[in-house]
């Protein structure tokens, strides 16, 4: 299948340098000017994967016009984006969603969000414990590929599986999308314990209580329960909430040691999803009449509505249950 990738920040290019791995041309559409100049010249990615030569296979394009004759397209925009980059993409080419959030204002996943932008394009979705900067090095990684078509999916599988990258197939969409949706609102959560430097047994109860929520909210949404324990779900809560890698973990980090969220989040040029999924997350949840008082406390220290001890002291002080 002929690729193409929209969106040139870390994983955008690290997947196109996976694609690419075979010789084979990929085309990778980026918003920047100076990146489509870095990649297309000097084979680099300065601005969002510095230090990785990338494969001289890799075309970068600022052009959609240029993806007309692509037999499919990974979508890597930030999620709050998807919509606007989806609706630019040709129609009818097989979308594999790699973006992790919920879209604000409607509440959407991404698959949602795409079937209205691109109703006659299928449908798949690539989510798991990813570090990008990893996967452009080739280490080893595994991956979930959803998809409700079987045959598109092992297609997809053909093309993107490496000796060292290694999909598994799942036709729960839904599932492998809140995991990685849900793991970035609690990675913040796993980066303020160690901000805060409240020791590793409070970073494994989050993990553990976050899962939870995860598996209500999921099941809540029509997800199975082995997706969500699956390399999307449970692999990719696990690999977020363990290392300052992750720009999730890192704002909790940031949090945890007093720094107030809107002094953390301003002038990012990367993406930390967390930020933009937890509060509609919070809303969701709440409609569904799901608890999830990790992502409750999460929002309140990014809308620094409490301060930090009394964040922790509320979620402390729930009362006791059953596990
Ligand atoms: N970086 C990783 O390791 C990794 C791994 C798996 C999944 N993801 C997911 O991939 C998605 C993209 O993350 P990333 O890490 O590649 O990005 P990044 O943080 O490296 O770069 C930011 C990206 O946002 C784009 N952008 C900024 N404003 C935009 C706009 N108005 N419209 C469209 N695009 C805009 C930039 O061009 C750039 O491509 C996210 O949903 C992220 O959760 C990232
Ligand atoms: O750096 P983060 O927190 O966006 O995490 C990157 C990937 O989602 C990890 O799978």
């Amino acid at each position: 299948m002929k690729a193409g990738v929209i969106g040139a920040g870390a994983w955008g290019t690290a997947l196109a340098q996976l694609l690419a791995a075979d010789g084979q041309e990929v085309r990778l559409w980026a918003r920047e000017p100076d990146v489509v100049d870095a990649i297309n010249r000097d084979h680099v990615n300065p601005l969002y994967l510095p230090g990785v030569p990338l494969s001289a296979s890799i075309v970068s394009t600022d052009a959609m016009a240029d993806m007309a004759d692509r037999e499919m397209l990974l979508v890597v925009s930030p999620a709050q984006h998807l919509r606007s980059v989806v609706a630019q993409a040709p129609a009818g080419v097989p979308l594999v969603l790699c973006s992790k959030g919920i879209e604000a204002g409607t509440s959407l996943l991404m698959s949602e969000v795409a079937a209205q932008a691109q109703p006659t394009s299928p449908i798949a979705v690539l989510s798991g414990p990813t570090f990008a900067a990893e996967v452009a090095r080739g280490l080893p990684t595994a991956i979930t590929l959803a998809c409700a078509d079987g045959d598109l999916a092992a297609r997809i599988a053909q093309r993107i599986a490496r000796p060292a990258f290694r999909p598994y197939l799942s036709d729960d969409v839904i599932g492998a999308e809140i995991g990685g949706a849900v793991k970035n609102v609690l990675a913040i959560a796993c980066g303020v314990t160690e901000g805060a430097g409240l020791g590793l047994n409070a970073r494994a109860a989050l993990i553990s209580r976050g899962f939870a929520e995860m598996t209500r909210f999921g099941l809540a949404r029509g997800a199975r329960v082995e997706t969500l324990a699956g390399l999307s779900g449970l692999g990719d809560l696990v690999l977020t909430c363990s290392s300052t890698n992750s720009r999730n973990f890192s704002l909790g980090k940031g949090l945890g040691e007093g720094r107030p969220a809107a002094e953390l989040l301003a002038n990012r040029r990367t993406v930390a999803e967390g930020a933009f999924t937890a509060p509609v997350l919070r809303a969701a949840a709440r409609a569904a009449g799901v608890e999830m008082p990790v992502t409750e406390a999460v929002c309140a220290l990014l809308e620094d509505v409490a301060p930090l001890a009394q964040v922790i002291d509320a979620l402390l002080a729930r009362p006791l249950r059953p596990e």
